[in-house]
């Protein structure tokens, strides 16, 4: 049994035709980069893992846990899978401040955490990404650099069992993605969580990939 077990079929159809996805790979590694260009089916695959599409046909295992398995009719719903995920944007709430945008990886849904929110939790990561001073700001008050630190506080506040990262750093510019590629890479070793990260950039691959896939026109290249 592989740490990370992926076999997933999807067949996508749009005005400009059909794109057929159709990716199978085993991992022990905990350091995982999907590399490809644009277009590969990077994003639906890591979109798949987490639960937010609905493969064809296939099956995922994280760790033991199966997520899904057409074959045997298990689909464990996004909120159970306990994915971190963070999108290429960061999808940060605008009218929520910092703190709430973190929170909200805790409640996920129903009420907006109140702006007093202060579960253990949220403090941690507050340190721990040094964002004590900016908690009370909304996502347009604070860098580049800050928002994606409050999008990764958001994706592992819940304690996930595994980190997804859509383009972490496509967002930054040259210098800041160096840095924030060794932060999220210190970030990983600490924690030891397995993690999947997206990218078309080389070198991220070459930091953050133990184990490099690469993906071209919706499957693995060998
Ligand atoms: N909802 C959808 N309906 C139809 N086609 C889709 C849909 N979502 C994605 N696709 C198609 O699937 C293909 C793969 O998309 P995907 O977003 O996974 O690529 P990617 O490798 O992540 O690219 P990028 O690096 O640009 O983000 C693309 O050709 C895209 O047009």
């Amino acid at each position: 049994m592989s740490l990370i077990d992926v076999s997933v079929r999807k067949t996508l159809a749009s005005d400009s035709g059909e794109f057929e996805l159709n990716v199978t790979f085993q991992s022990d590694s905990r350091r995982i980069v999907l590399l490809g260009p644009s277009g590969a089916g990077k994003s639906l695959t890591l979109r798949i893992i987490a639960g937010l599409i609905r493969p064809d046909d296939g099956r995922i295992a994280v760790n033991g846990r199966v997520y899904f398995d057409k074959k045997y009719q298990v689909q464990l719903p996004a909120r159970k899978r306990k994915t971190g995920f963070l999108f290429q944007d960061y999808a940060l709430f605008p009218h929520l401040t910092v703190r709430q945008n973190i929170a909200f990886g805790l409640h996920q849904g129903w009420m907006n955490p109140g702006k007093q929110e202060s579960a253990p939790e949220v403090v941690d990561w507050i340190k721990t990404f040094e964002l004590e001073a900016v908690a009370l700001n909304y996502p347009h008050q604070i860098s580049g650099g800050q928002k994606q630190r409050v999008a990764l506080a958001r994706a592992l506040v819940a304690n996930p069992h595994i980190l997804l990262l859509d383009e972490p750093f496509a967002a930054l510019d040259q210098d800041l993605r160096g840095r924030m590629r060794e932060e999220v890479s210190l970030l990983q070793k600490k924690l030891n969580i397995p993690m999947i990260t997206i990218t078309h950039d080389e070198q991220d691959a070459q930091v953050l990939g133990d184990h490099v896939i690469r993906l071209a026109s919706g499957r693995v290249q060998t």
